[in-house]
Parts: C-alpha cells; structure tokens; sequence
C-alpha cells in the first residue's frame, strides 16, 4: 500500500503572461509535501511572474495547475483568499507594520481570517515564535529588531496558517551572508518538517552551501535540475 500524498503544487503545460506578453510556456513540474526547492533565472525571466500565477496573483489561462487542493484554471475570485491561507509568501522587503508590536503584527493576521479567542490567539503566536526562535521578541516593535530577525518574524507570519507551502521570493536578498544563512537554516528545517518551500533566488552561493533542485527560467522555458542538468554560474546573476 503506498502512503505517498499527491503534490501540493502541480503544473502541466502552463504558460506565465504579463499583459499579452507570453514569458514562460510549457511550465510542468510537480512540488511534494516537504519538497525544498529554488527558482532561478536571470533578471526578467519570470520568476515572480510565475509565483504570481502560483498565488493567483496573474490568472491561470493556458494549462492546468493545482496547488493544495485548489484548481487554478477553475478558481472564483472569492476563492483566492482561501488559496492563499494555504500558502505562506515571503517577500525580499519585510512588510511588517512598524506601529506595532511583533505580536500584533501576527494578531492582526489571525484576526482578519476570523480567529476571536483571544488565549488560541496569544498560543499561535508563541508557537510562530517559538518555530523561528524568537519566542521572547512578542512584545517588540518591529524598530528594535535586526533585518535577520525582522525577516524571521515574517516567517513567522507565513507560517501562522499551516501554510502547505512556503513561497519566497529573494527572502535574503537583503540580509549579510551570516544573517542570510540563519533564514536559511530556518527554511531547510521548515521544509524537514513538512512544509514545502519554494524560493526564488539570485544567490548561487546559498545553493551551492545548501543544495537542492532548481528549477531555472531560461528563454521562456522552465529547465528542472531533476530532469536534465544544467550549468550554474553565477555570473549574470
Ligand atoms: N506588472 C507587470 N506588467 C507588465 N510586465 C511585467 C510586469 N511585471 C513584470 N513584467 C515583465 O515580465 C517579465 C518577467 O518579469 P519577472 O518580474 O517575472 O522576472 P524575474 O525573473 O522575477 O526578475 P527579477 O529577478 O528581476 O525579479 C519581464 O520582462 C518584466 O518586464
């Protein structure tokens, strides 16, 4: 009897558009549960065009894609919201609201999704907190954090829902290396533990230090590193 579950995120002959601009076309990979997995691609190539489509940002019009148990091509606007309670996004920039303290940052996030009671509250946010290792941070305004740990204090925002899958994009691009490893460190033990990352990145460095499959944007197409072998240089990058 096989345990296996099927994939959180599944893509078949998808195409990315901005406008009418086709940017990527015949896109098919599959992401398992607890899958850790880069995006790569020059400057341009439809990273973040194609996690648009993945948080259904851009609509999904050619292809069939499922991520969770959502079907893309099939998704009512009103469903979106609920889409994205199944994902965490993460972006370079932390977007914390900075007249409030960490833990109301993560209220307010829990509070517009209909949690009310107040002490399952106050335990969510410490089990965030305490998942990225900052359980004594609650009472701190965002000001009085380092970068690394404002961006841990994100995750822990993305994390809030039992997200399925993480999406990141550039979550290190503005972070020194030191700080950057800690975040990543932190994603390989959020993907140990079952829940999918995906992260789009330029730093061919971190891949090197914690490698895993990549999946590069390259002249309108998606290459995977599990199908095919691809150059990686980091110049251009
Ligand atoms: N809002 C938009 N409207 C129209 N075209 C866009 C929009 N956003 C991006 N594009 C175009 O889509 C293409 C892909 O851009 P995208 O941002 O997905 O690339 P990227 O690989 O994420 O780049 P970067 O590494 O710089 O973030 C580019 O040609 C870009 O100019």
């Amino acid at each position: 009897m096989s345990f296996s579950s099927s994939p959180v995120v599944s893509l078949r002959d998808v195409a990315v558009y901005q406008d009418s601009n086709t940017i990527l076309s015949g896109v098919s990979f599959d992401i398992e549960k607890g899958e850790f997995v880069y995006l790569v691609g020059r400057t341009g190539s439809g990273k973040s065009s194609l996690l648009k489509t993945l948080y259904a940002d851009l609509p999904l019009l050619t292809g069939s894609a499922s991520v969770s148990d959502f079907t893309l091509s099939k998704l009512a606007r009103s469903k979106v919201p609920f889409l994205r309670r199944r994902i965490g996004i993460i972006f370079q920039d932390f977007q914390l609201l900075f007249d409030r303290t960490v833990a109301e940052n993560l209220s307010f996030v829990l509070r517009a999704i209909g949690w009310k009671d107040k002490s399952k509250i106050k335990q969510r946010i410490s089990e965030v907190l305490m998942r990225v290792g900052l359980d004594a941070a609650a009472n701190k305004m965002p000001h009085q954090l380092s970068g690394g740990e404002q961006q841990r204090i994100v995750v822990a925002r993305a994390l809030l829902n039992e997200p399925v899958i993480l999406i990141a994009d550039e979550p290190t691009g503005n972070l020194d290396p030191i700080v950057a490893d800690g975040i990543m460190q932190l994603f390989m033990e959020i993907s140990n533990s079952g829940t999918a990352v995906l992260m789009a990145t330029h730093n061919y460095e971190i891949i090197n230090r914690y490698p895993k499959r990549v999946l590069k944007c390259e002249s309108g197409k998606m290459l995977d590193s599990n199908k095919e072998s691809f150059a990686f240089t980091t110049a251009n990058y």
